[in-house]
């Protein structure tokens, strides 16, 4: 229950709503344990008047009257029971809310390098699974088990002084029923466990074959496909059938240790009447009411059990998550002036996961204003720089300063809202193209949203959409070519009017036309800010103030186009191939 104690915080919140809700289970408990009492005295009554102890008249006064004490208590017992469900259900469901928002919370607050070491399957699990099996917990373990704690405490002291060694008979096969419902209930989550495995492994599967089924088709591997479909169904179908016949036992155990308990009152009741220990046959119909009355709560008792066992799992995972600091921090609360003097100083980094050193020794500067461009071999560094300057990583040794300070002491979230970045796959949202342009400023008008893609070349192309600037994007949306994607990105970033722009490689899918064009109008927006340009082409590098060029992580040739071109090395290399692939075309 230690893991447990996290959701303390949140009893505390909902208090009052809860306390409600535990006094109204109690007070609906009692109202419903009125009935087996009143079902004796319609026995007494019935057997006064057998006897000849009371009129015709009476015994029809007497019944009527006990009838509708019966009605009025079902009545009002029903009815605290809506009330008992409205309120601890309900807070199970604000709980389970809070939770979620604190779990996404946390979610955003972790670093990059935390989604690489986790699968998003497990992810997407802590924040439905986990809190479902903690809400629980919250929920109908608590309800349950007041429930079942008012109920037997109520009704043992009602038969104990009714009749004490009937009551023992009685409860003798209850704690029976509780130990195999529990042993029951753990075998159906482990089951049911592995079900839901397969389950996800079958959804993840036929949505991986649904999203790449362009490559299916055009590799005519529809019949392996559907091979490897029905493989994993039928091992999801064998386990369910291996759940449901665990699931089978449930009923027919209940019945079995009801029916057991009945015949105990009866025969152990019967008995006691003839020998005249009990004196009216109500009794033993009082009893075979409480019997069926207490069988569901005290079931419950293994069942709440195995689902607090769950819970107690699931919050652990929780916990754990939600102890992990980001390894990027903001360390400075107020706010950090971001302009564009960048200065890379002998900076070291190493990817942790891989442990490939990405950059060794690199030295560099932009003022503000300036344009840097970055050329390299694939997998040279270039991006990885880009990444440094919004600080999605720290550096292992060196300095990076920006405005002269420490980029560790600059506010984490004024130095990424002064950054626009372009990345080398644009990911656009299923949403309209709108918002996924304003996704860049949230409170955009149209006519910013319509001057951005102009300034990105990319509004010629979304006014030929029937929905234009509406038009839906990604699942049951239209595709975008390649080009159009990054010319959208772009659009995302420039209309954020930030202080620094950063462009990984983001005219790749584009043609050369197109590019001259953007270039162009990114000329004039840049004029005033410090932009990074990471491509593979001279035509993107060659306005920049400065270009460096890398290689294996290190600064092997820097300085402007004019000088690149008249020195040896890859950049001049580079050039003349373009060039003469451009004549040639
Ligand atoms: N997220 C990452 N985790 C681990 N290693 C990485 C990661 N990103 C890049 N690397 C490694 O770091 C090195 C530099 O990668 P980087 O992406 O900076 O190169 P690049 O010059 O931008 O390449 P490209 O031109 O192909 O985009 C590569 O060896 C790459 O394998």
């Amino acid at each position: 229950m230690k893991e447990l104690q996290h959701l303390n915080k949140y009893f505390l919140k909902y208090k009052t709503k809860l306390t409600l809700g535990i006094l109204i289970t109690i007070i609906a408990r009692i109202f419903l344990l009125y009935t087996p009492r009143y079902v004796r005295k319609i026995f007494i009554v019935v057997e006064n008047y057998l006897d000849g102890n009371i009129t015709k008249e009476v015994i029809k006064s007497e019944l009527l009257e006990i009838i509708l004490y019966i009605i009025g208590a079902a009545i009002i017992g029903a009815i605290l029971t809506f009330f008992m469900r409205q309120y601890i259900i309900n807070i199970s469901r604000y709980i389970e809310y809070d939770l979620k928002n604190e779990v996404y919370a946390q979610y955003q607050k972790l670093s990059l390098n935390f989604y690489k070491k986790n699968r998003t399957g497990d992810l997407m699990n802590r924040i439905s699974e986990d809190v479902g099996r903690v809400r629980m917990y919250v929920g109908p373990a608590i309800m349950y088990s007041i429930n079942t704690v008012t109920l037997f405490i109520i009704s043992i002291i009602y038969m104990y002084n009714e009749a004490p060694l009937l009551t023992m008979y009685t409860v003798i096969p209850l704690p029976i029923l509780s130990v195999a419902i529990y042993k029951l209930s753990k075998e159906i989550h482990n089951r049911s466990t592995i079900v839901q495995q397969y389950l996800s492994k079958l959804s993840t599967y036929t949505q991986e074959s649904f999203s790449g089924i362009s490559v299916i088709k055009a590799y005519g591997i529809e019949p392996q496909t559907s091979k490897s479909f029905e493989n994993l169904a039928e091992e999801s179908k064998n386990k369910q059938v291996s759940l449901a016949k665990v699931q089978a036992w449930f009923f027919p155990m209940m019945v079995l240790l009801i029916g057991t308990s009945n015949l105990l009152v009866i025969y152990v009741g019967g008995m006691q009447y003839i020998n005249g220990q009990i004196e009216s046959l109500g009794t033993i119909a009082e009893f075979i009411i409480y019997v069926n009355m207490l069988t569901w709560p005290v079931a419950t008792v293994g069942w709440v059990t195995s689902i607090v066992q769950q819970a107690e799992a699931s919050q652990k995972r929780i916990n754990e998550f939600l102890k992990i600091e980001p390894e990027i921090k903001n360390n400075v609360q107020e706010q950090t002036e971001v302009s564009g003097d960048i200065v890379f100083k002998d900076v070291t980094f190493t990817y942790d996961d891989t442990n490939i050193q990405a950059l060794k020794g690199i030295s560099f500067d932009i003022k503000n204003g300036e344009t840097l461009a970055i050329l390299g071999k694939t997998g040279s560094g270039k991006s990885t720089i880009l990444d440094l300057i919004g600080r999605l990583y720290d550096i292992d040794s060196g300095s990076i300063t920006i405005n002269k300070l420490s980029i560790e002491k600059h506010n984490l979230t004024n130095l990424r809202d002064s950054i626009g970045y372009v990345p080398q796959d644009a990911f656009l949202f299923s949403d309209t193209i709108k918002n996924n342009i304003k996704f860049g400023k949230e409170n955009a008008t149209d006519d910013e949203v319509i001057e951005a893609a102009k300034n990105a070349q990319v509004h010629k192309n979304i006014i030929k959409f029937n929905n234009g600037y509406d038009t839906v994007l990604g699942e049951r949306g239209i595709t975008l070519s390649g080009g159009q994607k990054q010319r959208v990105s772009i659009a995302r970033a420039i209309i954020k009017t930030p202080k620094i722009l950063l462009f990984d490689d983001c005219l790749s899918a584009v043609d050369t036309e197109t590019e001259e064009k953007i270039l162009k109008t990114l000329n004039k927006i840049t004029a005033q800010k410090t932009s990074v340009i990471v491509s593979h082409r001279v035509s993107s590098a060659k306005n920049a103030d400065k270009i460096i060029v890398l290689e294996d992580g290190k600064i092997v040739q820097q300085g402007t186009h004019e000088s690149l071109i008249n020195e040896e090395g890859y950049y001049k290399h580079l050039y003349l191939k373009q060039l003469s692939e451009n004549t040639s075309d």
